[in-house]
């Protein structure tokens, strides 16, 4: 047999037929469901009369819309987001699946859920109505996002029509330095790969940076597979996989564990497996890093400038000078010189008890900025109560941050939590579009340990100057 990649181990072991120009049919085992991409998928069964084909393999929570402030409990006030909510309530209940409803203490961001809860397990396939289910690869599963007619198709069958990707590999060899973490991995290797350094592959990071991370640190690297242009990201289990796995609600118990291990540990790229494209960074080499512009390719290290226009080729030179107007910047100026007014911590990117675990740790017997608007929002029910039974809520409420409900918040202006126009934010989410977390507001992406610099200084910081 000749060797496979990690990748194809998995997708092999999920095609239910092959049709002669390459398109195949993927056998599904989790689909995970939000209430902005399913609507119309659950009243497209409706009119056709089909029910969900696997119940118990889907998973329903609302995130995008939910206010974070505990008044929530009253209900939404913004109709077009109550209406998307209400509808998954009913949709979930109409249909059987499983749900996690906005005052359930489970429920949170879907990426952030489904492996808390777990659902996401190695070896599966795993699809969601969203581009971020590529977090759900740092279990080793195969986690894309799939569209709303797509949802439908999953739900009615179980099965996704899809055609294979080809293989990348992204190896970060080495240490980390002090203050870098799992975010400045994957925000460094777009800087380096460009947005469509991806595109048409499927990602494996490996390396000994990539096996020292936590499965926290796994899934920020995953959950930004997708910004770097890939289908899907995926890093094979490992010791740190079972552990974090073992004995959450959905995973599997007694003998059923015994058999799902003999499955996972077979989970690995096989010795002399192709790839077709290659990425090689020195862990050592990685900085705590920012974004200065509009895309999530545009990363530099804290210790840099704002470049200028003409560093680039081609069509990225107009690109750069829109970024750097629309960001309200000035070539040549230090990012560390750069001031905010806001910071947002939080999202599938880094909304993890590992993530609020770091920022408490630099925020910790000290103030925010005067004037500074910053939140914290727990990318679950399940890590808030985490984090303040850790004595982290404390922490951050004592510094000055706002302590909120779980949910998608600032990460896309889909909710109350927005940005003003003009108004800049350090965010430790994964997306910083021109108007990305409201109109006219401006995004720099970091982590959540740069993010509690900056709220303490009031600019973009090099957090190793608290640490
Ligand atoms: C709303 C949803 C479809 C979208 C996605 O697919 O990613 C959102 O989660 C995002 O991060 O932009
Ligand atoms: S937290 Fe942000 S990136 Fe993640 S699913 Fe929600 S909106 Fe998308």
């Amino acid at each position: 047999m000749s060797p496979k990649t990690l990748y194809d181990k998995i997708w092999d072991a999920h095609v239910a037929h092959e049709a002669d120009d390459g398109t195949c049919l993927l056998y599904i085992d989790r689909h995970l469901v939000h209430e902005v991409t399913s609507p119309q998928a659950f009243e497209g069964l409706r009119m056709a009369g089909r029910k969900v084909r696997a119940p118990e393999k889907t998973i329903a929570v609302p995130d995008h819309n939910v206010p974070t402030t505990p008044d929530r409990v009253n209900g939404i006030e913004n109709p077009e987001s109550r209406i998307q909510v209400e509808a998954l309530d009913k949709n979930a209940r109409d249909f059987g699946i499983h749900y996690y409803p906005v005052n359930d203490v489970r429920q949170g961001i879907v990426h952030i859920v489904g492996p808390e809860q777990g659902w996401t397990l190695p070896g599966m396939t795993v699809v969601c109505g969203d581009s971020h289910t590529a977090t759900h690869g740092a279990f080793g599963a195969l986690a894309h996002g799939i569209g709303t007619s797509e949802v439908e198709h999953v739900l009615a069958t179980q099965t996704l029509i899809q055609k294979k990707s080809k293989n990348m590999k992204v190896e970060i060899t080495g240490k980390l330095q002090p203050g870098v973490t799992a975010k400045d991995i994957t925000l460094a290797v777009i800087g380096e790969t460009g947005t469509a350094g991806g595109t048409g592959y499927v990602i494996e990071y490996c390396g000994e940076a990539i096996r020292n991370l936590s499965m926290e640190g796994r899934m920020t690297v995953c959950n930004m597979a997708i910004e770097g242009g890939a289908r899907a990201g995926l890093i094979a289990p490992d010791e740190t996989t079972f552990e974090y796995v073992k004995g959450r609600p959905h995973a599997p118990k007694g003998a059923q564990w015994e058999a799902a291990m003999n499955w996972w540990k077979t989970l690995y790229t096989d010795e002399g497996a192709h790839f077709d494209k290659v990425v090689t960074i020195r862990g050592e080499d990685i900085a705590p890093v920012v974004t200065w512009g509009t895309s999530p390719e545009d990363v530099l290290p804290i210790t840099a400038t704002v470049p200028h226009p003409e560093d680039f080729e081609g069509g990225k030179v107009e690109a750069a000078r829109r970024s750097i107007e629309y960001m309200g910047l000035k070539a040549g100026q230090k990012l560390s010189d750069v001031e905010i007014d806001t910071v947002f911590i939080g999202s599938c990117t880094n909304g993890r008890i590992e993530d609020l675990r770091a920022a408490a740790e630099i925020l910790k017997g000290k103030k925010i900025k005067d004037g500074m608007r910053a939140m914290v929002v727990p990318g679950s029910g399940l890590v808030r109560a985490q984090a303040e039974e850790e004595g982290l809520a404390d922490i951050f409420k004592e510094a000055g941050f706002e302590w909120r409900l779980a949910g998608c918040s600032m990460c896309l202006a889909m909710n109350p939590d927005q940005l003003q126009p003009g108004e800049r934010c350090a965010a430790t989410s994964n997306r910083n579009f021109e108007g990305r977390q409201g109109r006219g507001g401006r995004t720099h992406l970091l982590s959540p340990a740069m993010a509690a610099a900056a709220a303490i200084t009031g600019r973009l910081t090099d957090v190793r100057e608290l640490m």
